[in-house]
């Protein structure tokens, strides 16, 4: 028997960052969208395992050993219930990896879910949840989908109600960046700075709710950025590109490098995209909607 799961990825369309915590980690105010490109995740029972393979584009980046987000999943949830994480996991990967999309967010969320059905462990979505805040702030998230806010480390989640459709370009970049890097270069670019405490936009969840995409290109932020553009200050010309193509808005997606476009109508995105592809500032260009629901059993 196999389980497939099929996971998205995430822009940030707030990313509010207070100061650094005791614990290294930052309070957030980080407002999650889940768009409509996707990881699939295939479980199938394999003795000796947990055993990962990967496909895709940038299948070369992903770590096939145990610090595999997906193998964790698989290991954190046979742990709980006293079984050996006996499981071959096959990522079919098409989120950009180390872009800030949550790319491997979405595989220990997606590995979590197909192993519960495999196995038939019948976990609570509680227990599930709790699994994905011990592997990372991004993974409850890309279990729940659709839009949420996020706070503590990101990892408490609250639904938000999402009035339409929004329409996204995003641009991936040359290389990569680490997000603890990024978070490291915010904490140096606020020393001596008062930061405060990050709260969510009240316009920002308005023009959620209202499915307004020029309310929210005009309330869009990310206050790690200025971090990202200060490791990759190429990525200052990707975001020119995009604005000057005709987006309503473009930003830093999370901790980037991928630089996410706010557009109006699927028709102007296929036009910035098509601006992007031919300026020469980025390494490939996709195209999204969202919300897109969250992890999603499509074959068992
Ligand atoms: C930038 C975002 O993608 C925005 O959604 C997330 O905040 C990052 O989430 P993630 O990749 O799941 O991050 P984790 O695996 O939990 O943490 C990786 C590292 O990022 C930094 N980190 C992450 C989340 C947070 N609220 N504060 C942090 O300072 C810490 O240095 C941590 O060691
Ligand atoms: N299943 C996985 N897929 C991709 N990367 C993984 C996976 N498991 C662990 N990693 C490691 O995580 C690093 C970050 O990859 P990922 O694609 O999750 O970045 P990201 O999208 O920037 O994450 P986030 O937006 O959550 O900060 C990779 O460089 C890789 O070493």
């Amino acid at each position: 028997m196999a389980v497939t799961v099929r996971v998205p990825a995430k822009v940030n369309v707030q990313l509010g960052v207070g100061a650094a915590r005791p614990d290294g980690f930052h309070d957030l105010a980080n407002v999650f969208l889940a768009v409509g490109l996707y990881d699939e995740v295939t479980v199938t029972a394999s003795p000796g395992g947990p055993k990962v393979t990967c496909e895709g584009p940038d299948a070369a980046q992903v770590p096939l050993d145990g610090t595999n987000l997906a193998v964790r999943a698989a290991e954190a949830l046979a742990a709980r219930h006293g079984r050996t994480p006996d499981v071959h996991i096959h990522i079919a990967k098409d989120i950009p990896v180390a872009g800030g999309m949550a790319g491997g967010s979405a595989d220990g969320a997606g590995a979590l879910l197909a192993c519960d059905a495999l196995w038939g462990t019948g976990a609570s979505r509680d227990e599930l949840l709790d699994i994905c805040a011990e592997l990372g702030s991004d993974v409850p998230f890309s279990l729940v989908g659709g839009a949420a806010l996020g706070t503590g480390r990101g990892e408490k989640l609250r639904a938000l109600e999402t009035g339409g459709t929004f329409h996204w370009v995003f641009a991936t970049a040359s290389r990569g960046l680490s997000t603890p890097a990024v978070f490291r270069e915010f904490d140096r670019l606020a020393e001596g700075l008062d930061i405060p405490e990050p709260v969510a936009s009240e316009d920002l969840l308005g023009a959620l709710a209202e499915g307004d995409p020029d309310a929210l290109a005009a309330a869009v932020s990310n206050d790690l950025q200025p971090a990202a553009l200060s490791l990759f200050p190429e990525l200052a010309d990707t975001l020119a590109a995009g604005r000057s193509a005709g987006a309503l808005a473009g930003l830093v997606s999370g901790s980037g490098p991928t630089t996410a476009f706010l557009t109006r109508d699927p028709e102007s995105a296929a036009k910035v995209a098509e601006s992007l592809r031919s300026s020469g500032t980025c390494r490939a260009v996709r195209v999204a909607s969202g919300p897109a629901p969250g992890a999603t059993v499509i074959s068992a």
